[in-house]
Parts: structure tokens; C-alpha cells; sequence
């Protein structure tokens, strides 16, 4: 049974700031669910968002404040097992907040792998990988330092896809700043890069076809989650991969999205599919439209992460890898034991559950009073 349902907001700095075309990061707060059962079991989720309301419409006090007021009740006293089942009841009571379901599900999906004594992975069908390419994001600001960031990431063995954040400048300058890093790092990486949202159907024909022209791998949302149709376009006129981001909230997005041809690449979220199996679901979709899967992350802490390597182990096809590296922007961690990046790749734990553990002590100290 459900006894107790816990959230918290752990407000942790990056390692240097973090800029995307909708906000400047210099902290980001984490959302952390705890469920405990009466059997003893607990289980943690997470539903972190990036920069306030800047790119979603969930904020991290909100978050915690509808699983408190709203979702936490609808729960206790439920049977802690039945995880389709108490999730069928949230999604039926609760509109919209698939950041605050994300972290309700990963809980008791974490509780219930507990329980049985499998990783997540099992749960949602058995993994296919044990270990995941990771991405790392370029987003300084600055062209020279985002240089020798990568250089550092290469050398360490750490990452060999960069994904560069642009959007904020001019579509000329940033064109300079993604071509001067690309050339830097030449075929030794994949260099993609992310506009969030901020083109123009024009601006994004003028900067894919020089990022294209100058050996860029991917485009993620150039433009407007809600301009399907300029997404159609550009997939059709480019051959560089156009990804969709926020343009996917769930199986019903991923549906409409592809049934129009509307990208080459979907980036799967745990936090803005509203769960593991809706992003399961989103995954699927792509799989049998011919669509390539992307892990992404909404720069979530261990928790979050670990949840996503456990969906992103199950998926046949990975084609263009994850961006599941979190945790190390961070300046604190919260489990106990870091997640292992090596060789360029991140070991989804093999433990029962998330397969991590919390360091409670330290949680309580870093959350908000
Ligand atoms: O993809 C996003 O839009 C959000 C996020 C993921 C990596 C990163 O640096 O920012
Ligand atoms: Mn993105």
C-alpha cells in the first residue's frame, strides 16, 4: 500500500552557466519524489524542468505543489504494486502536469523494481544495452571556451557528440560560432546543435543550409513547437536530421508528428511525455515510422537520469545516441554512488529498481525549507 508521498526542491548551481536561447542557467533546481510503502519498499522519482517557466509550462513549485495537493491524495492508500493502475487514476483526475505524473511513475516504477528485484529496464519489457553514447551540451556562450570544453570532454573520453545551443544571437553569428567548432573538432565529433524554438521558417531555411553545407549532424527545433507544418517542410528540404523536442508531449504529439512526416528524429523525454511509458509509447511511434530515437534530458539530477537510461535501454534502435549527462553540470550529487560515464558511454545500473540510491542526509540538507 501507499502510505507517504514526499516532494522536494533541491536547488543545486552548475558548473558554469548554461545558455539556452529561452534562459541563462546558474542553478538548477531539482523536483524529487519519495512514495513509501507499507511493505517498507520506497521508490524515487524526478521531475525536474529547465529554467523556471521559461521552457515549459510546469515550474518546479508548481511541480511539488500539485503532487502535494492534488495527485498525493488520489494515491495513498492505493495498492503500491498496481503502478498502471494508479497512474491510470492520475491520468484520468489530472490534466496536463506531465512533469509532476513523470516523477509519480518513476517512484512507483522504482518501488515496484524494488519489490521484484529487477532494474526498471525488466519492467518496461528488458533492455536490449547496458551502456548508452552520451551527448554533452556546448553552452558557454563563449566560441574559445566552448572549444576547449570539447577538447577536454574528447581527452577525458567523456563525450563525442556536442550539441551547441543557439538561438539567442543572430542567425550569421551563430552560424560563425556552430562552423568554428565544428571545424575545431573536425571528425574526431559529431557536433549537432539546438535552436530551441527560436527561428523563423525563413531563418531556419538560411541557417540549416550552412549548417548543413558545413557538416552539422542534426538540427533540433528550429522552430516553434506548434509550426508542424514548417517542421514538415524543413524535414523534406534538408537532409541534415531535424529533430523534434518540445514539440513532443507524449504518444498522441509523436502520433501527429509523424502520420505528417513532421521530423527524421524525436528526442524521448520522460518529463514531457508525462512518464516512462507514455515515453515508451512516443518511442514506439517512431520506431515503426521509420523515425530515429534520441535520449533526452531536461538537465534532471541521478534520478531522473538513471530513469531515462532505464527506458533508453530498452529501445532497439538508438540511432542518435543520448544526451543523458545531467548529473554533470551539477555541482552536488544526491545518490550515493555517481553514475558511471566511461569510454563515452553511461552504465544504466544494473540494481534493482533505478538501480541508484539517495543519499537522504545530504537531500535534506540541500532542499529548500
Ligand atoms: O534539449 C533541450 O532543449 C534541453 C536540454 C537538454 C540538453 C541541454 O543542454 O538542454
Ligand atoms: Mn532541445
Amino acid at each position: 500500500m501507499i502510505s507517504h508521498i514526499e516532494t522536494y526542491l533541491v536547488d543545486v548551481p552548475t558548473i558554469r552557466p548554461h545558455k539556452l536561447s529561452v534562459a541563462t542557467m546558474n542553478t538548477q533546481t531539482l523536483v524529487l519524489v519519495r512514495i513509501r510503502c507499507a511493505d517498507g519498499i520506497e521508490g524515487w522519482g524526478e521531475g525536474t524542468t529547465i529554467g523556471g517557466l521559461a521552457y515549459g509550462e510546469e515550474s518546479p513549485e508548481s511541480i511539488k505543489a500539485n503532487i502535494d495537493t492534488h495527485i498525493a491524495p488520489l494515491l495513498v492508500g492505493m495498492e503500491a504494486g498496481a503502478v498502471a493502475k494508479a497512474m491510470a487514476k492520475v491520468r484520468k483526475a489530472i490534466q496536463g502536469n506531465r512533469f509532476a505524473k513523470c516523477a509519480i511513475e518513476t517512484a512507483l516504477l522504482d518501488a515496484q523494481g524494488r519489490r521484484l528485484g529487477v532494474p526498471v529496464s525488466e519492467l518496461l519489457g528488458g533492455r536490449v544495452r547496458d551502456r548508452l553514447p552520451v551527448a554533452w551540451t556546448l553552452a558557454s556562450g563563449d566560441t574559445a571556451k566552448d572549444i576547449a570544453e570539447a577538447e577536454k570532454m574528447l581527452e577525458l573520453r567523456r563525450h563525442r557528440i556536442f550539441k551547441l545551443k543557439i538561438g539567442a544571437r543572430g542567425v550569421n553569428d551563430d552560424v560563425a560560432h556552430v562552423l568554428a567548432i565544428k571545424r575545431a573538432l573536425g571528425d574526431a565529433a559529431s557536433v549537432r546543435v539546438d535552436v530551441n524554438q527560436a527561428w523563423s521558417e525563413l531563418q531556419a531555411v538560411r541557417g540549416i543550409a550552412a549548417l548543413q553545407d558545413g557538416g552539422v549532424d542534426l538540427v533540433e527545433q528550429p522552430v516553434r513547437a506548434e509550426n508542424r507544418e514548417a517542421m514538415r517542410r524543413l524535414a523534406r528540404r534538408f537532409d541534415v536530421a531535424i529533430m523534434a523536442d518540445e514539440a513532443l508531449h507524449g504518444p498522441v504529439d509523436a502520433w501527429n508528428i509523424a502520420r505528417i512526416e513532421g521530423a527524421d528524429v524525436f528526442a524521448v523525454k520522460i518529463a514531457q511525455s508525462g512518464g516512462l511509458v507514455p515515453a515508451q509509447q512516443v518511442a514506439a511511434v517512431a520506431q515503426q515510422a521509420g523515425i530515429g530515437l534520441y535520449g533526452g534530458t531536461m538537465l534532471e539530477g541521478g534520478i531522473g537520469t538513471a530513469a531515462t537510461a532505464q527506458l533508453c535501454a530498452t529501445f532497439a534502435d538508438l540511432s542518435w545516441d543520448t544526451e543523458l549527462f545531467g548529473p554533470l553540470l551539477l555541482t552536488e550529487e544526491v545518490l550515493c554512488e555517481p553514475l558511471v560515464y566511461r569510454d563515452f558511454m553511461l552504465e544504466v545500473p544494473a540494481g534493482p529498481g533505478l538501480g541508484v540510491s539517495i543519499d537522504t542526509d545530504k537531500l535534506h540538507r540541500l532542499a529548500r525549507k
